[in-house]
């Protein structure tokens, strides 16, 4: 089955469009769960890429969700909206997202998923790599490192084509907190956080700016105060326990993520050459190998082309040491 519409009836990302013109984008997210089904209105919404298209296990789901976003189209940029529960509508894909996996449930850890999940990627990776050999693969299921790491094993894709969506997401959480505590826009609080999209994840405070000032010398503005140390430790608490409380809430997390998903993809189909914080395989960077974790990246149609090596406070390489412990011995403790 596959269900799909185009704005003049014909044409698609790998033949050309409508009428045989110039090659559009197309891209392909795996899994049309909460997540998949948020990133790809936010992809629509945005018109980050001319073909979506959805491939989902549960025919009934990703029909579902494909009529009511095709019913949107109207009201969107330019796009043609396909789906199916047969790898082949994500042929010919420029960009391939995977949010398939297993379900966080409330009080469930993203490691405790990692099992299933892993299977997963052992099942679907090389059907995909099949169809869609060129394009760029964003994996967005946690535990995203350990599912990166996972996903480069069982694709044989270099490290530059297959990467993880990482800690952009939980960068955007830290800025939304240090922008609100200072009375600033979002956008003016430059910050990232690397290591491990989970527990062990780093703000890395030390090269934040906001404005031009780095962060550790922001004075305050308009009555509110700088962000002392303790401030900063409630932020960087708040980054992490944000996902569990949203959980606890609503049962998944899917704005933001859907967000930060379609960031990630229009800086690889725009080429914009854009520095993300998404989870790479580590190959000496800090002193760190055989690890995928977050550091901010430059971002463009290769992929993720190459790090940036952000200079480190002490403890912020301490931490980033750990983060990248803690992922091996998990890594280890599913065979990877
Ligand atoms: O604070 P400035 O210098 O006005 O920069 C704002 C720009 O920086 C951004 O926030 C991107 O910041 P990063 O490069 O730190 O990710 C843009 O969204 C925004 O347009």
């Amino acid at each position: 089955m596959t269900t799909s519409t185009s704005p003049q009836g014909t044409g698609d990302a790998t033949t050309g469009g409508p009428g045989g013109g110039a090659r559009t984008t197309k891209l392909a997210i795996v899994g049309a769960g909460a997540v998949g089904s948020t990133l790809a209105y936010a992809a629509l919404m945005r018109g980050a890429a001319r073909t979506v298209a959805l491939l989902d296990v549960n025919r009934a789901k990703v029909e579902a969700e494909v009529l009511d976003l095709q019913h949107g189209i109207q009201f969107m940029p330019m796009a043609r909206v396909e789906g199916s529960d047969d790898v082949a509508v994500c042929a010919g894909a420029d960009v391939v997202v995977v949010t398939a996996g297993a379900k966080q449930k409330p009080g469930q850890t993203r490691l405790d998923l990692a099992e299933g999940t892993i299977g997963l990627m052992r099942t679907i990776l090389p059907g995909l790599v099949e169809v869609a050999p060129d394009a760029v693969y964003v994996m967005v299921t946690n535990p995203v490192d350990i599912v990166t790491y996972a996903a480069l094993k069982f694709s044989g894709l270099p490290p530059t084509q297959l990467f993880g969506s990482g800690t952009v997401l939980d960068s955007s959480r830290l800025r939304f907190l240090v922008a609100q505590h200072c009375g600033v826009a979002v956008q003016n609080v430059h910050a990232y956080i690397a290591g491990e999209h989970g527990d062990s994840e780093i703000p890395l405070w030390s090269s934040a700016t906001i404005g031009g000032v780095p962060l550790l010398e922001w004075p305050g503005l308009g009555g509110r105060g700088p962000l002392t140390g303790e401030v900063r430790d409630d932020i960087a608490r708040e980054v992490v326990q944000s996902a569990y409380r949203i959980i606890e809430g609503k049962g998944a997390t899917n704005y933001a993520v859907g967000l930060a998903g379609t960031r990630i993809i229009e800086a690889v189909l725009d080429d914009e050459h854009r520095i993300l914080p998404v989870s790479t395989l580590l190959d000496g960077a800090y002193g760190l190998d055989d690890v995928c974790l977050s550091l901010p990246t430059l971002v463009d149609r290769r992929g993720a082309a190459e790090r940036v090596e952000v200079p480190l406070a002490d403890e912020e390489l301490a931490g980033l040491r750990s983060s990248a412990e803690s992922l091996r011995a998990v890594a280890r403790r599913f065979g990877l």
